[in-house]
């Protein structure tokens, strides 16, 4: 019989205050309307603590944070996890150097995603900021930001995902249509890097194709 995980409960209560702490701030930027987004942390290497599903993400305690394995099943709790727990899992999965993943609901990432779906993907090309994607360094780079469509079926867009990696196409973060945007990082500061980086430089493609005649 396999041993069950166990949660280490100080390990958590860091996660979940890290977690609570990053989502007020970034629904103070309207990023989070409505109850949106979703916000995880790697604890170890079969587990990550995850928003329980329909919480107002500015206002997060430690109670609106679980346990999930990394197939998204909860651990130690009968709450249920964010509905798009699958997404965040699989990143776990794919990218062992990543342990914090940050999704929003922001305008611009929303008009964006609809914008760009039917090219599948916005080119970031010839923009200092890139440089705050870990890996960048010169303005002289080209950053593909897929466009999936969007469903409520998450075993549909984890296999989207995996055939882009599996094209062997760098990812850094991604889009889904009419949705948000998902990212990640090897920590919370360089996640929230990655994040505020791509909403700057999401909004100023936009603001290219409004002033572009
Ligand atoms: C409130 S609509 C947004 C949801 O459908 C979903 O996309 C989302 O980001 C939040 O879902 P949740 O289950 O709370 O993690
Ligand atoms: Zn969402």
């Amino acid at each position: 019989m396999p041993t069950p995980l166990t949660v280490d409960p100080i390990r958590l209560a860091h996660g979940a205050d890290a977690i609570a702490d990053a989502a007020r701030e970034l629904a103070a930027f309207g990023w989070t309307p409505a109850t949106s987004s979703n916000f995880s942390m790697r604890l170890d290497d079969h587990l990550a603590a995850i928003t329980i599903s329909g919480r107002d993400k500015g206002r997060l305690g430690r109670d609106d944070i679980m346990v999930v394995d990394m197939h998204g099943k909860a651990v130690g709790s009968d709450a249920r996890p964010s509905a798009e727990t699958g997404l965040h899992t699989q990143i776990y999965r794919r990218f062992p150097d990543a342990n914090v993943v940050l999704h929003t609901h922001s305008r611009t990432q929303s008009v964006a995603s609809r914008l760009f779906a039917r090219e599948g993907r916005i080119r970031l090309e010839g923009w200092e900021l890139q440089k705050a994607i870990s890996g960048y360094t010169t303005h002289e780079s080209v950053l593909d930001i897929p466009v999936f469509p969007n469903t409520q079926h998450m075993p549909e867009l984890e296999s989207r995902v995996d055939a882009w990696i599996d094209e062997g196409k760098p990812l850094y973060a991604y889009l889904i249509d009419g949705h948000g945007i998902y990212t990640w990082g090897k920590d919370m500061p360089e996640t929230r890097r990655h994040l505020e980086a791509l909403e700057f430089l999401i909004g100023c493609e936009l603001d290219l194709r409004r002033l572009s005649p």
